[in-house]
């Protein structure tokens, strides 16, 4: 278990530039198994997940040509269909969620597929219904390996029809595009989810020869095509990052400019820091962050606490609820967090608790933060990263502490965020790796 070592109450001071957006990538990455032609997937991030996927890809035969460090050329042109049903594709696949998304490519072109009980974070319960429910729909017959806790699916051949999803699932609704792509007829999926990633991955699969409407609402409707051919594909700025970014420096009172943020991207995301008093300026697709010695939490217009929660796109992502969390504690002003989709994000406040924050979790899902308004720094401590999102808070609360933390358990950050320790080191930040 690698850890940070933290030296913080630095003001940082600069430029940066967001990675390619993780959980886009996944989706991408995932879908070159549609076509036996090249796919050149351009700012792929360098990170734990993604990098675990293409590894993936290769043990299952596809071509992956590195270009440099963000560009790679994949083919798919001689899978080897059997190695899914293998013990190695158990263990590699369970140890990243993005790789539950090699299913629907599978089903749509092989007819066959195994979804190994996948890893990410452990945030609460992740199950797969949405996925294999869709899947069903479609023409798959699928058995549960309870011992061995996976799915096994098999099709003669899969049919478009109506579906009403149960949830808008992220990782389900591109699962089940995937596999409606060359499904014979025409699918419609409503309560679909409509994240920027999805709407990437749509877009891909349309460059492909996919004919898929609706893109960006919750209802697609997909035509089934034959086959699928090459593309080019970008992965958009990483909107989770750019949100940590701006939280960053607010609590560090940084003055920091994102370059290339994808603003037209980001929904409501600047709209929620903006509640919690931060200022910026937008400027084409840049966001300048000026420093700020202190910012106010704004109240609903009633005067009443305000409450930021997390909801499907086009609402807040839960992707930064912890941050916007740890943003508060230094803020002036009560906000209440209410992280409705996942049991287990929250309980990394103790740690904050510790530190200096004031903090009431009053259940799994909800905490009220009570902001310090700078009167108290937050003081370092030793801790340990529970999931992505939460390492990432823990990270910017020991950059505005006084004093010296460790964070331990980084592969969880180290699963997202680009070589974060020396993009921010080289704002002026103080993080040494100790491997
Ligand atoms: C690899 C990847 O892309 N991971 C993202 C994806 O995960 P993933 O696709 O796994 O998450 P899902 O969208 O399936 O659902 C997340 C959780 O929220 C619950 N749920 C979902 C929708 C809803 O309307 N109500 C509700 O309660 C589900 O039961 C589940 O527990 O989407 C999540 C939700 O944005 C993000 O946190 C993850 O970072
Ligand atoms: C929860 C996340 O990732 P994953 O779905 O890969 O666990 C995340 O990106 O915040």
């Amino acid at each position: 278990m690698a850890s940070f070592e933290v030296k913080g109450g630095k003001k940082l001071q600069g430029t940066i530039v967001p990675q390619g957006a993780k959980n886009e990538a996944l989706q991408i990455i995932s879908a070159v198994l549609l076509t036996p032609e090249s796919v050149t997937i351009e700012n792929i991030p360098d990170i734990l997940d993604v990098n675990l996927l293409i590894e993936l890809l290769q043990d299952m035969g596809v071509k992956a040509d590195r270009v440099d460090r963000q560009t790679c050329i994949f083919k798919a042109d001689n899978v080897d269909v059997d190695y899914l049903s293998s013990e190695d594709f158990r263990k590699k696949g369970g140890r990243l969620r993005g790789s539950v998304m090699i299913a629907g490519p599978m089903l749509a072109r092989f007819k066959k597929a195994f979804i190994p009980k996948p890893g990410g974070d452990k945030i609460g319960r992740r199950r797969l219904d949405t996925h294999i429910i869709g899947f069903e729909k479609l023409g798959a017959r699928f058995d549960y390996h309870d011992e061995l806790n996976y799915f096994q699916l098999s099709t003669s051949r899969l049919k478009g029809t109506f579906m009403l999803l149960d949830e808008p699932s992220v990782t389900g609704t591109a699962n089940i595009v995937m596999a409606a792509v060359m499904a014979e007829g025409t699918t419609t999926i409503y309560n679909a989810a409509c994240e920027p990633y999805v709407q990437q991955l749509c877009r891909m699969l349309n460059r492909m020869g996919a004919k898929i409407s609706g893109i960006g609402s919750n209802m697609l409707v997909i035509e089934g095509v034959d086959a699928l051919g090459g593309t080019t594909h970008r992965m958009l700025p990483d909107m989770i990052e750019v949100g940590s970014f701006i939280g960053l420096a607010a609590m560090t009172q940084s003055e920091i400019l994102i370059k290339g943020a994808g603003v037209e991207h980001l929904g409501v995301i600047p709209e929620k820091f903006r509640q919690l008093g931060i200022r910026m300026d937008i400027k084409g697709d840049d966001i300048f962050i000026p420093s700020q010695e202190k910012y106010e939490i704004s109240t609903f217009l009633d005067g009443s606490v305000l409450t930021v929660y997390d909801h499907p796109w086009p609402g807040f992502t839960p992707d930064l609820i912890s941050i916007v969390l740890v943003v508060a504690t230094q803020a002036v002003g009560s906000v209440l967090i209410h992280q409705k989709m996942f049991e287990s994000r929250l309980f990394f406040v103790d740690k904050l608790i510790d530190m200096g924050a004031q903090i009431i979790l009053c259940d799994p899902h909800r905490a009220t933060v009570i902001g310090l308004g700078r009167k108290n720094q937050l003081r370092g401590i030793t801790m340990s990263s529970p999931d992505i999102r939460a390492g990432q808070a823990l990270l910017i609360a020991a950059l505005s502490a006084e004093g010296k933390s460790v964070i331990q358990n980084i592969e969880q950050i180290d699963r997202g965020y680009q070589y974060i320790d020396q993009r921010l080191n080289s704002l002026g930040a103080e993080i040494t790796r100790i491997p």
